[in-house]
């Protein structure tokens, strides 16, 4: 089917480029500003082969096109021209300094329109009132830092749940591949604070599955959008593949939503007024909409639920990977955090939440691996509000803007031996490193300015929590003669591509 679907691309290109080349004819149109340059595509079939590509695929060709072009490229991907910049002043100048102008998201393509309940969701949102509502909503009901401290009982649950896990594997002396382990306490953990802590880890489990497997290979229907009036005909059986994968999602969800909106009812009417611990999608059921002014639907909450779980699971169980893997590649600094948290917690068993502000080392071991491997390489695609124009380009409004944030914290003019992992980097300056960039940018693996990623504090305490207990616990070492690879892969997030595999020993019995 694909390949009728490619004949039929040919034919309207060839029009196009008929009707470019009389064009030729008509007066040229003024334009003060060019966009960035970029290499030339065959009209509509290559910007149609690019949208096949992944942004991790395309990432090595635009290391290659800034070197001849500078840190400013076009690509034309699908009908709109994409511009990337991978220089941290112009991204300060434009996410910070012009936040106003360069904070808009771009039309979702046809798929998104329809995970995002036609862009109701934060991240999708067109940048105003709606999204401003929605933000505010998360940020400070749920992502306050008071209400996080709330949710500790569920980060206490959840590390028990992997330390029994982990202790059994220590005790039959097999290595432990760790990704699922960590994807499934992160998942446990935004499952709790999205719909409430009295869900059992068989209904975790049962979520976990549905919405990961709606997550994985969503490049598969990125075709779908290429001109959906033609691919709902010639690719049916995919789009039904695209819709069923939303349905089992709903299937799992929705009653879920309507759990919550059931409790909270009977609360109100106060025929339970017991242990109620608020959950984001509490927060959500009355929510107004402003330019609309109505409230959310059901949909408009399932896709709200969504954005959530996949954006604070997956990225911080890759990012909890990333350092886990280097400090089982490196015993000497997995040794100095260890020497740093004995030090704080003395001969106690476990590591309190407050003892994690005592420890600037394991601070350190989290920027460095959030800056040597960003589970994002880029922030999500940006578009301007008006046509702007930034480092001497046209930025125009029917295009993108993507900030390139692996080339950013990999960049040998702002760090000196950039693929290395050194944590002391992040030391030798008295003052607590910006992560929101917000005076300058030095690497930006949350974002910066206003769409910056309102989770961060979250992720960080998250990392710091797991990644300190852990090598409390336990002793980390590489399998005999197995050397740790630091090779990458895409799935949702850029992953390691071979799994962290590892041996465990309990450090208790190492120290008696
Ligand atoms: C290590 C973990 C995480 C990383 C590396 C990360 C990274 C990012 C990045 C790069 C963006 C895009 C910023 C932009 O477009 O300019 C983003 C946006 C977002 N993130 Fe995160 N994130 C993480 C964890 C979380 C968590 C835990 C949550 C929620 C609980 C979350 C919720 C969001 C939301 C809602 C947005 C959209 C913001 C908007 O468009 O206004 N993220 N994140």
């Amino acid at each position: 089917m694909e390949t009728w679907f490619f004949i039929l691309l040919i034919a309207v290109s060839i029009s196009l480029i008929l009707k470019a080349f009389f064009n030729l004819f008509s007066p040229p149109k003024k334009l003060t500003h060019t966009l960035p340059p970029g290499p030339s595509t065959f009209p509509i079939i290559g910007n149609f082969l690019w949208l096949r590509k992944s942004f991790f695929e395309i990432e090595p060709i635009l290391r290659n096109l800034r070197k001849k072009y500078g840190s400013m490229v076009t690509l034309y991907i699908g009908p709109r021209p994409s511009i990337f910049v991978s220089d941290h002043s112009l991204a300060h100048q434009a996410l910070v300094q012009s936040g106003s102008l360069f904070s808009d998201r771009p039309k979702a393509l046809p798929t998104s329109k329809i995970m995002s309940s036609n862009q109701h969701n934060i991240s999708s949102a067109p940048y105003g009132p709606n999204w401003r509502v929605l933000r505010r909503n998360l940020t400070s009901e749920i992502l306050h830092p008071s209400r996080i401290k709330s949710y500790s009982h569920a980060r206490k649950w959840v590390l028990d749940i992997l330390f029994d896990v982990l202790q059994s594997k220590a005790k039959t002396g097999e290595p432990v591949q760790v990704l699922t382990h960590f994807q499934y306490v992160m998942f446990c953990l935004l499952v709790l604070m999205c719909f409430g802590d009295k869900l059992s880890q068989e209904q975790i489990k049962k979520i976990e599955d549905v919405v990961r497997r709606g997550l994985l290979g969503l490049e598969r229907f990125n075709i779908l959008n290429f001109w959906p009036k033609v691919t709902k005909v010639l690719l049916r059986k995919r789009w039904q593949e695209f819709f069923q994968r939303r349905k089992d999602q709903e299937d799992v969800l929705i009653p879920l939503i309507r759990a919550r909106k059931k409790a909270k009812e009977e609360k109100l009417s106060d025929k339970k007024s017991d242990d109620y611990v608020l959950a984001y999608v509490d927060t959500l059921l009355d929510l107004e909409l402003p330019e609309e002014k109505r409230k959310l639907t059901e949909g408009e909450i399932f896709s709200l639920a969504s954005e959530f779980l996949n954006a604070g699971t997956d990225t911080t169980s890759t990012a909890l990977q990333w350092v886990m893997a280097n400090l089982v590649k490196y015993p000497h600094i997995q040794d100095k955090l260890f020497l740093e948290i004995k030090g704080v917690v003395g001969d106690g068993e476990e590591i309190k939440e407050d003892d994690l502000q005592k420890m600037p080392y394991l601070k350190a071991v989290i920027l460095e691996g959030l800056r040597r491997h960003p589970p994002g390489h880029f922030v999500l695609p940006h578009c301007v509000t008006e046509d702007t124009v930034l480092g001497d380009y046209l930025v125009p409004k029917n295009g993108t803007i993507n900030f390139m944030v692996a080339e950013m914290g990999w960049d040998p003019k702002v760090w000196e031996d950039p693929m290395a992992f050194k944590p002391e980097r992040f030391m030798r300056n008295e003052q607590v490193f910006d992560i929101t960039g917000s005076r300058e940018i030095k690497m930006m693996p949350f974002g910066v300015g206003r769409r910056i990623c309102p989770g961060f504090g979250l992720a960080l305490l998250h990392l710091e929590y797991f990644v300190a207990n852990l090598i409390w616990k336990f002793e980390w070492k590489a399998m005999d003669g197995d050397e740790i690879s630091l090779e990458e892969k895409q799935e949702f997030t850029v992953v390691m591509k071979t799994p962290l595999m590892a041996h465990i020993s309990p450090r208790k019995e190492i120290r008696s």
